[in-house]
């Protein structure tokens, strides 16, 4: 494939991906009375008949750089990201900014596939939210690094439907130990924070060696 048809393969793909958040968010607002539902299932059914396939073998996807496959796994890990993956459509739209002096942040706005409480964000993508920043703003110190400890603190509702700032910085290392701590802010105060360890694994992860 050309270039040029490479780039609108993947605007294409973008699409898709920002077509699928906009079916998420459309699922969990459908009326369960809806006449749709049965159309509704036969075209996703078709749509999935149409990409399987095309869709790359599990082995391929899981696993390092240069982890065994049958192929060459196209795309970026990263953008498959259940956080910040463009191509995952379970990831909110985020663009994510990691900085030299071991920081990272972004900023999103959730909708009502993200809502635990009424009209708050679920505690538990509140704290996979803080985990992907700090984990970032942990991997500026090392490659491989993985969350060994988590803490949060909800402070107050984490809003649907306002922008949420999300930064976090290392705040000490000691030895193989990263501290990393965390916040959300929502209109300029702080709604969530975290405190948590990371720590890179004491061998390369199978596959990763190169
Ligand atoms: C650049 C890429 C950025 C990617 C960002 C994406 C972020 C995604 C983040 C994730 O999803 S990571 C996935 C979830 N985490 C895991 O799957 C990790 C599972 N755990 C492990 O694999 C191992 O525990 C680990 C490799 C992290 C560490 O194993 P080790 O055997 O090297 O260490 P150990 O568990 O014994 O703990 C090391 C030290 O930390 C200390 N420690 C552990 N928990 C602690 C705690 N809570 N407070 C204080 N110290 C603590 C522990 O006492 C010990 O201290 P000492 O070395 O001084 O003896």
């Amino acid at each position: 494939m050309s270039h040029a048809d490479q780039s609108v393969n993947r605007q294409s793909l973008l699409a898709a991906a920002d077509h699928a958040r906009a079916l998420l968010d459309a699922m969990v607002r459908l009326d369960e009375d809806t006449p749709v539902a049965p159309e509704l299932a036969q075209r996703l059914e078709s749509v999935l008949e149409l990409l399987a396939d095309h869709v790359q073998p599990v082995e391929a996807m899981v696993g390092g750089r240069t982890a065994d496959r049958s192929g060459p796994r196209k795309g970026s890990y990263r953008d498959r990201s259940p956080i910040s993956g463009v191509l995952n459509p379970i990831a909110p739209p985020v663009t994510l900014r990691v900085m030299d002096d071991h920081t990272a942040n972004t900023t999103t706005t959730l909708g009502l596939a993200y809502q635990g409480p009424p009209g708050r964000v679920h505690g538990g993508f509140v704290a996979s939210l803080l985990d992907h920043i700090m984990g970032y703003a942990a991997g500026t110190v090392g490659t491989w690094i993985f969350t060994r400890s988590l803490t949060v603190d909800y402070d107050h509702a984490v809003p649907l439907f306002e922008e949420l700032a999300i930064s976090a910085r290392v705040d000490h290392i000691d030895g193989r130990k990263i501290w990393v701590v965390g916040e959300i802010r929502a209109e300029g105060s702080v709604v969530a924070r975290a405190r948590g360890l990371w720590l890179p694994p004491r061998a390369v992860p199978k596959g990763n060696e190169g």
